[in-house]
């Protein structure tokens, strides 16, 4: 469930050297997916390193909708008992994804192939997000979806009852809309193909893999071509979630425009779809020494030592690099603005259909904090002010994204007065332990 009830106003305080190590909870990518391939296997699939954000809650309640038999065993530690591929059941009740885009999306491919039908909605903001982009392929399948204007939620899905294969080439670079067309394509007899111009995520292509399906990935000129064989029977697995490299991405932003700050955060993936912000980040000459290369949960991780960096300069951020690093442009936003010179983030225009407008709500929130933006459609330009050097002092809303909140809480523990947000409770969404974690590394953040 969404539960957005009353918001929560917070303020973060200039804060001394964060000093220590930042333990980051499990990716929410793939935990999402660890619950729907679990619910998509035959027999018990165990997961460690859960996160227990309130996205993931959603989808596992979801799969129970379904008819899949998940349970928590202890923190981060559970098992789902799967139905099978074409298993699913049809829910009682509206399936309420709260405030995830994956989720929904996700699950929609999932029941898009079998012959059941189900209501989808959310919260406030996955209510004004486009679902036209999983639902247009989908209907490839033989699927239908009946929605509000726009092809906004609520909006009903009709399972395909005799599902062909689909082949699709992205039109937007999206790790949901790619997901969404394989999970599909499980219950399609025959090959299902997606094509994608530029890499995204490929959690889903990993975890199929590991679950038994067959898929191979061909590199063309034409992008990535991903094949899937439909009808698989998936074995299930022993998942360990590695920690989340978009969570890890506060802590270490955070080490690098606070003065005197030097911060350990294990684990962090070096996975190439995931990690672009580390690589934009050094080159802005940011101090990250990126120690102990290892795989964990089957993704490559290392520790990130992180110092104070007071002379970092403003970058042109290449734009093929957006899918890699697609939601850390607002953190990264905030560390632009304590760099010298500008920097340019061109070819962002999927920002304005996430949580909220994340460019709009960047824009705004940073000008009321005393930095100077360019923007259009599909840009966003930061005009650094140095280290120390943002004024601070405004409130900054956060349109119900756990991003935005984030974002400007980090801002607040460097500009010369506070920064406060209008609503911190949708970080509960991604990052539950957010406020206690970067209060035990030094921060001064309250509620208020
Ligand atoms: O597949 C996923 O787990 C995700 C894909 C991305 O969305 P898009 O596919 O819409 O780019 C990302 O923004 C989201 O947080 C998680
Ligand atoms: C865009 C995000 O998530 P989702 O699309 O799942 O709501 C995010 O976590 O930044």
């Amino acid at each position: 469930m969404s539960g957005h009830g009353e918001a929560q106003p917070m303020i973060s305080e200039k804060s001394g050297p964060l000093k220590g190590t930042a333990l980051i909870p499990g990716d929410k990518s793939i935990s999402h997916r660890a619950l729907i391939f679990g619910a998509m296997a035959v027999g018990q699939t165990s997961i460690t390193g859960l996160l227990e954000g309130q996205d993931v809650l959603d989808t596992a309640s979801a799969m129970r909708a379904f008819g899949a038999t998940v349970t928590r065993h202890g923190e981060g530690v559970w098992t789902v008992n799967g139905v099978g591929v074409g298993g699913f059941q049809e829910p009682a009740d509206v399936i309420d994804c709260g405030n995830s885009g994956t989720g929904v999306r996700l699950i929609m491919g999932t029941m898009a192939t079998t012959p059941i039908s189900a209501t989808f909605t959310g919260d406030a903001s996955l209510r004004k997000r486009p679902m036209g982009r999983v639902t247009d392929p989908l209907s490839l399948f033989g699927t239908q979806a009946f929605g509000r204007k726009g092809g906004r939620l609520p909006m009903t899905v009709v399972g395909a009852a005799n599902p062909v294969p689909v082949r699709y080439a992205l039109p937007v670079a999206s790790a949901q809309v790619k997901s969404a067309i394989l999970l599909a394509g499980l219950n399609a007899p025959g090959e299902t193909v997606v094509i994608e111009k530029e890499p995204t995520r490929d959690h889903s292509e990993r975890m199929l893999l590991g679950f038994g399906a067959q898929l191979h990935v061909e590199k063309t000129g034409e992008g990535h071509v991903i094949t899937l064989t439909g009808r698989p029977e998936l074995r299930p697995q022993t998942v360990a979630v590695p920690r989340d490299p978009s969570s890890a991405a506060f802590p270490v932003c955070a080490a690098l425009i606070v003065e005197g700050s030097d911060v350990l955060v294990p684990g962090v993936s070096q996975n190439l779809t995931r990690n672009g912000l580390y690589i934009t980040l050094v080159e802005m000459d940011a101090d990250i020494a990126f120690e102990n290369p290892r795989e964990e949960g089957g993704e490559p991780v290392a520790d990130l030592r992180v110092r104070f960096s007071g002379n970092m300069k403003g970058i042109e951020v290449p734009p093929e690099r957006a899918p890699s690093m697609i939601d850390e442009y607002p953190i990264l936003s905030i560390v632009a603005s304590f760099a010298n010179g500008k920097t340019v983030m061109r070819g962002v225009k999927e920002l304005r259909v996430k949580e909220s407008d994340r460019i709009d709500a960047m824009a705004r929130g940073l000008e009321a904090c005393g930095v100077k933006i360019e923007e259009d459609e599909d840009t966003l330009i930061v005009h650094g002010m140095g280290a120390g050097g943002m004024p601070g002092g405004a409130t900054a809303k956060t349109h119900l994204d756990h991003r935005i909140a984030m974002s400007f809480l980090i801002a607040g523990m460097a500009a010369k007065k506070p920064v406060g947000v209008d609503d911190a409770s949708p970080i509960v969404t991604s990052f539950p332990i957010f406020e206690g974690l970067m209060n035990g590394l030094g921060a001064k953040l309250r509620h208020g």
